[in-house]
C-alpha cells in the first residue's frame, strides 16, 4: 500500500475536514491528495506555528484540524501547543515528517531528530510511531479518537523509513 495514500485515507477516516501544512520532500504527495479533496480546507502556511493558530480557529468553527509538518518545525511549536492546545485542550492530528531518523540524508536534521520524543514527553503530548502503510491506515483514524477524547493534540511520528 502506497504511504501518502494510508495516511490520507486514515486522515478521511478521521473525518478530518481542516488541514494546515508546512512542506517536507516526505509529504508532498499526501499534501497535494489533501489540496484536492474538496471536502477538506487545506491552509498552507510558512511557520507550523501559524498554522497551530488557524488550525484552533478552525476547531472552534467545528473542523476537525491536522497539521501536516516536518518534526523541525516542533521547535517552533512548543508555546503554542502549551499555552493555547494543551491549556484550552483543543484536539489536533500532528502528521509529522520525522526527519533525522536513520536513513537521513540531511545532517542538520539530526539533532531535532534526536530531540522531537523527548520534546513531545516534555510537553505531555502522545505520539504514535506507525511503521507500515497498514499501520498508519488502522492507527491515524483511532488517534483523532484519541485526542478527541483527551482534548490535546496527539502526533503521528512517520520515520524516513515509513515513506
Ligand atoms: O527541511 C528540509 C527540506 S526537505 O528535505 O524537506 O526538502
Amino acid at each position: 500500500m502506497d504511504s501518502s495514500q494510508a495516511v490520507y485515507d486514515g486522515l478521511k477516516k478521521a473525518g478530518i475536514d481542516f488541514v494546515v501544512s508546512v512542506p517536507c520532500v516526505n509529504l508532498g504527495k499526501l499534501m497535494e491528495m489533501v489540496d484536492c479533496d474538496p471536502d477538506i480546507i487545506h491552509v498552507p502556511v510558512t511557520r507550523e506555528e501559524e498554522g497551530f493558530g488557524i488550525a484552533a480557529g478552525a476547531y472552534l468553527g467545528g473542523k476537525k484540524p491536522a497539521i501536516l509538518m516536518q518534526n523541525s518545525g516542533l521547535g517552533n511549536s512548543v508555546n503554542v501547543l502549551a499555552s493555547l492546545f494543551k491549556l484550552y485542550q483543543f484536539p489536533i492530528l500532528m502528521v509529522i515528517s520525522h526527519r533525522g531518523t536513520e536513513g537521513e540524508f540531511m545532517g542538520a536534521q539530526i539533532p531535532m531528530g534526536e530531540a522531537t520524543t523527548g520534546i513531545l514527553d516534555t510537553l505531555e503530548i502522545a505520539y504514535i510511531n506507525p511503521k507500515t502503510p497498514e499501520e498508519a491506515l488502522k492507527l491515524v483514524p483511532e488517534s483523532w479518537l484519541l485526542a478527541e477524547l483527551a482534548g490535546s493534540p496527539l502526533a503521528i511520528l512517520l520515520e524516513i523509513s515509513f515513506w
